[in-house]
């Protein structure tokens, strides 16, 4: 019972007609658990602290039965308006309308009620997002969800499907770092590890979450589909899997990996391996979803791009609200660099920070249109046909959200970088030798980090995060062509072939003498 005060909290603290308005919060040290059970009229707050944290809901009860009997309402809302509108438009539209582009055929984004969160000083917002992380109260105890004012703030928690996503592991790259840069807070934000192994669970458990809540509204939602390089595929197969909605993927045959493809096909997917590339596929998925009653979900839906944004407002939050100097993002449909930039402007706008980090966009030199973009000023896009590399997820020549992109690293003071082949796979080949295991995109970043760090744009000091996008365990043939050196044109100079040795003592003892002298030679 004592620790039902402590589930309020989250909604109680945020009602502004609640005693504890946050405009009367001292700036000083107030965590909201702290505030609702002293201020509670509930009679079980007189009972000792460390009984009122205990927690044991009802035996016949669920966590979302739990949600559903403590909710309560407030004034949050958002909407969708076309992306980057002039300040006088009044186009909107409900996020229950089934809409993924302007009147104008332009992007949409989704805009909150900023009046609305405003009304909560910065320091409330940093208390409330703490309070929340790590538990598994419904749905807060997700990375996601822990921001959901931010992020949905009209769905009912009863339709949400979440799989406890976010909250990634913020890895401190220390010997990397040390040893290959001179850096000493180099930071990976591990977002592949996650349920479906990458960065896209952020963003589809808002979007399945919100096709859950239209199918209740009775809305003519058959099915959700995507185009994918694997990853959008693998997460929106797996969260409608959840929620027993039909999933249909387009994936570009022969172009992505064994375990990105199996991954649709176990969760029940309908799955298209078609002979094209994903900018094939994403034409077909448009022309499709605008014919059928099928969802898109693709980061052309800018509700994507509500989940994904939390990955910056959590960065903030593990470094204790302090701004790094630095992030690092592979860049492919270009969503996520947007989504990055969405976090860190709101969390300045609300007064949680009061900068934001600069931004570099990570391309393959084989796919790598916003780069020419970049090096041509910003002057006219042109897609580009994109070549084959080992970054597969990030090999798209015509970027559905280019202009988003743009914009993101022009506000944000932005660089665009570029790997070839050989470094991101050396790049990748180094990070695993200090105890990673990344994937190839993530080498892309790396990349763009050992560039921008030899040409004396970041400094020793800076303070750095790369982020890591999807899980090394997706791309374990790229490792094993590299340290197998099987690779046309690449000296693949950190392979690290396994050793054949006959089953005897002599030869062991051999080969494991020579490998210890030469260790020791580097002593
Ligand atoms: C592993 C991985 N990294 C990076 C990206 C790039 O993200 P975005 O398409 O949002 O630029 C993608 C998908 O495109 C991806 O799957
Ligand atoms: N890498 C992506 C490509 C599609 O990006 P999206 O963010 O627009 O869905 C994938 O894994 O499919």
């Amino acid at each position: 019972m004592a620790a039902c005060s402590m589930f309020r909290t989250s909604y109680f603290s945020l009602q502004p007609h609640h005693p504890l308005t946050p405009h009367r919060f001292p700036t000083t040290h107030f965590t909201p658990i702290e505030a609702t059970i002293s201020s509670s009229s509930d009679p079980t707050a007189t009972a000792p602290p460390s009984n009122k944290l205990k927690h044991r809901r009802p035996a016949d009860e669920n966590i979302r039965d739990e949600a559903r009997r403590h909710s309560s309402s407030h004034n949050f809302s958002a909407t969708y308006v076309p992306f980057n509108a002039d300040p006088t438009s009044t186009e909107s539209y409900s996020l229950d309308e089934i809409v993924y582009r302007s009147r104008s055929g332009g992007l949409l984004d989704v805009q909150h009620d900023m009046e609305a969160l405003k009304k909560f000083d910065g320091q409330y917002w940093k208390s409330l997002f703490d309070s929340r992380v790590g538990k598994t109260t419904w749905p807060f105890g997700s990375g996601v969800w822990s921001k959901k004012e931010w992020v949905l703030p009209e769905i009912d928690s009863d339709d949400i499907v979440s799989a406890f996503e976010g909250n990634s592991n913020l890895f401190w790259a220390e010997r990397y770092g040390k040893q290959f840069l001179g850096m000493h807070d180099l930071w990976v934000k591990h977002c592949g590890i996650s349920h479906t192994g990458s960065f896209k669970d952020l963003g589809m458990t808002v979007l399945v979450s919100q096709v859950n809540r239209l199918r209740k509204m009775n809305r003519p939602v058959v099915g959700v589909g995507c185009a994918s390089t694997g990853d959008t595929s693998a997460a929106l197969s797996a969260y409608c899997a959840a929620a027993g909605i039909p999933s249909i993927v387009f994936l570009p045959a022969n172009r992505i990996s064994i375990a990105q493809l199996v991954q649709p096909i176990a969760n029940g997917a309908f799955v298209l391996s078609i002979d094209t590339d994903f900018d094939g596929c994403m034409q077909l998925i448009r022309e499709v979803t605008a014919e059928l009653p099928i969802y898109l979900a693709n980061s052309l839906n800018s509700l994507r791009l509500e989940g994904q944004k939390t990955a910056a407002i959590e960065i903030l939050q593990q470094f204790d609200w302090e701004v790094p100097d630095w992030v690092i993002v592979p860049g492919g449909n270009l969503g996520n660099i947007y989504a990055f930039y969405k976090g860190f402007h709101m969390c300045k706008e609300l007064g949680l920070v009061d900068r934001i980090p600069r931004l570099v966009c990570a391309q393959a030199a084989n796919a790598n249109p916003l780069y020419l973009h970049f090096k041509s000023s910003w002057k006219d896009f042109k897609p580009v046909k994109a070549g084959t590399t080992f970054a597969s997820a990030i090999q798209i020549g015509d970027p559905v959200s280019i202009d988003r992109a743009v914009f993101a690293l022009k506000n944000s003071n932005g660089i665009v970088e570029e790997a070839t082949e050989e470094e991101l796979m050396d790049a990748m080949a180094q990070a695993d030798s200090t105890g990673m295991f990344i994937c190839p995109h993530t080498g892309v970043a790396l990349t763009a980090l050992i560039k921008l760090r030899n040409s004396g744009v970041i400094k020793p000091t800076d303070r750095t995060v790369v982020v890591s996008t999807a899980h090394g365990l997706k791309f374990t043939q790229s490792k094993i062509d590299y340290h197998s050196k099987e690779i046309k044109d690449m000296a693949c100079r950190y392979a690290n072939p396994p050793v054949q040795v006959k089953a005897d003592f002599g030869s062991v003892m051999d080969v494991l003498k020579k490998y210890l002298l030469s260790k020791d030679s580097k002593c």
